[in-house]
């Protein structure tokens, strides 16, 4: 039996370029992992069977769509082993359908656990290949940390980042489908003039100040700097969200933004102490269904013990 612990990200920048031919959006995408993270563990069996716990479990589809499941007959396929065998148990601590990469950490904690139970020792580089197969935000839970993703988010480059950053996030009624809200980013520029296409939005980069509030550990700076270019989108969509963005920073966070497509809000906020108290007040609010302190960056997709 092999466990595996996998972190959740917020996107501390998301610069969002035009709609490529194949569907997909150059992005600047800096990653960041959070504590708050999802357990995958995977014991021998026939087939590839799923099970999860947690309090969102329901909402967590068990067939084949599951990413864990499909990471791991991607696994199994990459090495020729034609009738897998292996039940995943997901044990489910991130937002589902929150902007979180709740699926995609499942996906590549799936890759390392079957792994390390089929004995396979696959090298780090085809692990992040089969990733980036399974979606665009896989790569990153394998790596953790913080790491800037170009292309759709799969290519990346590890940031450097000094010390600990506090985090809280608030969790909404339901989800956003995040296809749905790159189309909403696209109307958006197609109405406010600009153009949606990769020829009329330039390919967007890392914000420089904002690399150097993370290689300074300067939480501050950081907060300043927050930028996510699906949040007009987001808010397009959920417009409650500015109330709990309101709420947050009323509480005393020092920057929010909504966590990638959202609809989960991420708050930065001074200290853990400061977590607790904005994580309180915003539980308080009435304006998201509960909220969670935690901290980063933590390490990626790793077995436990
Ligand atoms: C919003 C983010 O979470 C930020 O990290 C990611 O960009 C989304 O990554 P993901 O959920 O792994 O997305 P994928 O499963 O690769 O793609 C789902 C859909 O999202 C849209 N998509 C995704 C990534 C990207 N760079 N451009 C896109 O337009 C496309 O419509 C795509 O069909
Ligand atoms: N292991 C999984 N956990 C949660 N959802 C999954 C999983 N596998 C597939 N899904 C499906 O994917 C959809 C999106 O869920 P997920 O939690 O990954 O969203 P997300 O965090 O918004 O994704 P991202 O931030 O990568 O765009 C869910 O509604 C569900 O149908």
């Amino acid at each position: 039996m092999i466990t595996v612990r996998v972190p959740a990200k917020v996107n501390v920048q998301l610069g969002v370029g035009g709609l490529r031919a194949d569907g997909f959006h150059d992005l600047a995408n800096v990653f960041f992992a959070v504590a708050l993270g999802d357990e995958v563990t995977a014991t021998a069996a026939e087939g590839v069977t799923l099970s999860c716990s947690g309090p969102d479990a329901a909402a967590v589809p068990l067939d084949d769509s599951n990413l864990a499941a499909r990471a791991a007959r991607l696994l199994a396929a990459h090495h020729g082993i034609a009738d897998p065998g292996v039940h995943l148990h997901i044990a489910k601590a991130i937002p589902v359908a929150g902007g979180m990469a709740g699926g995609s950490a499942d996906g590549a904690a799936a890759l390392v656990a079957c792994d390390a139970l089929w004995q396979l020792d696959t090298p780090l580089p085809v692990l992040l290949e089969l990733a980036a197969e399974l979606g665009s935000d896989v790569p990153f839970a394998l790596v953790g940390g913080v790491a800037l993703g170009r292309g759709r988010g799969e290519i990346l480059e590890p940031l450097a980042v000094e010390g600990t950053f506090h985090w809280v996030f608030a969790v909404a009624e339901g989800g956003l489908s995040t296809p749905a809200v790159f189309r909403e980013c696209d109307r958006l520029r197609e109405e406010a003039g600009t153009g949606s296409s990769d020829t009329d939005v330039p390919t967007p980069d890392a914000d420089p100040a904002l690399l150097a509030a993370l290689a300074e550990g300067d939480p501050v700076a950081l907060a300043a700097a927050l930028a996510n270019d699906l949040q007009p989108a987001a808010l397009s969509l959920r417009p409650a969200l500015a109330a709990t963005l309101r709420a947050g920073t009323e509480a005393g966070a020092l920057g929010a933004l909504v966590s990638g497509s959202g609809p989960t809000c991420a708050f930065l906020v001074k200290d853990a102490e400061a977590a607790a108290a904005v994580a309180g007040a915003l539980r308080a609010s009435g304006t998201c269904r509960t909220a969670h302190a935690t901290h980063g960056p933590v390490p990626g997709a790793s077995v436990a013990g």
